[in-house]
């Protein structure tokens, strides 16, 4: 670990910090031409909110979430976790935090075909230090009668609790969802992002989902606005609305 910062708690907030962005500019050079991905992009997470990335298509949101998940590193600016300076860290420290800090879902759920839900999970569960059963992270996203079905048998939204529930099996410190309803017609939508609330409220895992729907930001604590790379809005929901009261 190279260095660190206190851990801080703003204001308004009861939650340990977990996450901070600071000064995050991301620019990828395509032969003469620079695109600014992300520009100065500053943010904290707190720990056990679920908080929405919203932006256009091109607004940096992917970008941006594949830094906080160690995927990827920005130009300029610095990532920390838990004080951890994660623009710093080795590639062992950086490999150490994607394995167990970190959970990933994605729009497509990148299931193995050839094995069974319970094995699609198992193979996270079989290398983790202290995972959840799993069984048990099967009938967290309501999959228990499905446990051994492969993914062509299963539905979309069922493959996507699939991949949910492999993303939570290693009890990740960051749930990070890439547009996870994007696949999905909306009543399936609406049945995933309802598994994403019950984890994050039941596990108290600190959860981020990127979205271009407006609509799902009624879910979240809080709601962070990215427009060409820059962040225009965060603020909190004062009501936060069950996924089953969003429409679009
Ligand atoms: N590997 C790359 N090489 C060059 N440009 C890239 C690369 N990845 C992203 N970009 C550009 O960076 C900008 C931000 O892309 P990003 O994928 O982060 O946006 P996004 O908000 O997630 O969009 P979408 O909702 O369409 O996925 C876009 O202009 C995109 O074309």
């Amino acid at each position: 670990m190279k260095e660190f910062i206190k851990d801080q708690r703003a204001e308004n907030e009861s939650s340990p910090m977990v996450l901070q962005v600071r000064g995050i500019s991301k620019r990828y050079r395509m032969g003469e031409v620079v695109v600014n991905a992300l520009n100065k992009v500053s943010m904290d997470f707190y720990s056990g909110e679920l908080a929405v990335l919203l932006g256009a298509s091109g607004s940096g949101k992917s970008t941006l979430l594949n830094i906080i998940g160690g995927l990827d590193l920005p130009s300029e600016g610095s990532l920390f976790f838990h004080g951890l300076e994660l623009t710093a860290a080795s590639e062992k420290e950086l490999t150490a935090y994607r394995r167990r800090a970190i959970g990933f879902v994605f729009q497509f759920y990148n299931l193995i075909s050839s094995l069974t839900a319970l094995e699609n999970v198992q193979l996270v569960t079989d290398i983790a230090e202290n995972p959840i059963s799993p069984e048990e992270a099967l009938m967290l996203v309501g999959l228990e009668n499905r446990m051994n079905h492969f993914p062509a048998q299963l539905s979309g939204g069922e493959q996507q609790r699939v991949a949910i529930a492999r993303a939570l099996a290693k009890r990740p410190e960051l749930l990070l969802c890439d547009e996870p309803t994007g696949a999905l017609d909306y009543q399936t939508g609406k049945i995933v992002l309802d598994v994403i609330d019950r984890v994050n409220r039941n596990l108290g895992t600190t959860t981020l989902v990127i979205t271009h729907n407006v609509s799902i930001a009624g879910m979240a604590d809080r709601v962070i606005t990215l427009r060409s790379g820059e962040v225009v809005e965060d603020r909190r929901n004062t009501r936060k609305l069950s996924p089953s009261e969003l429409s679009w």
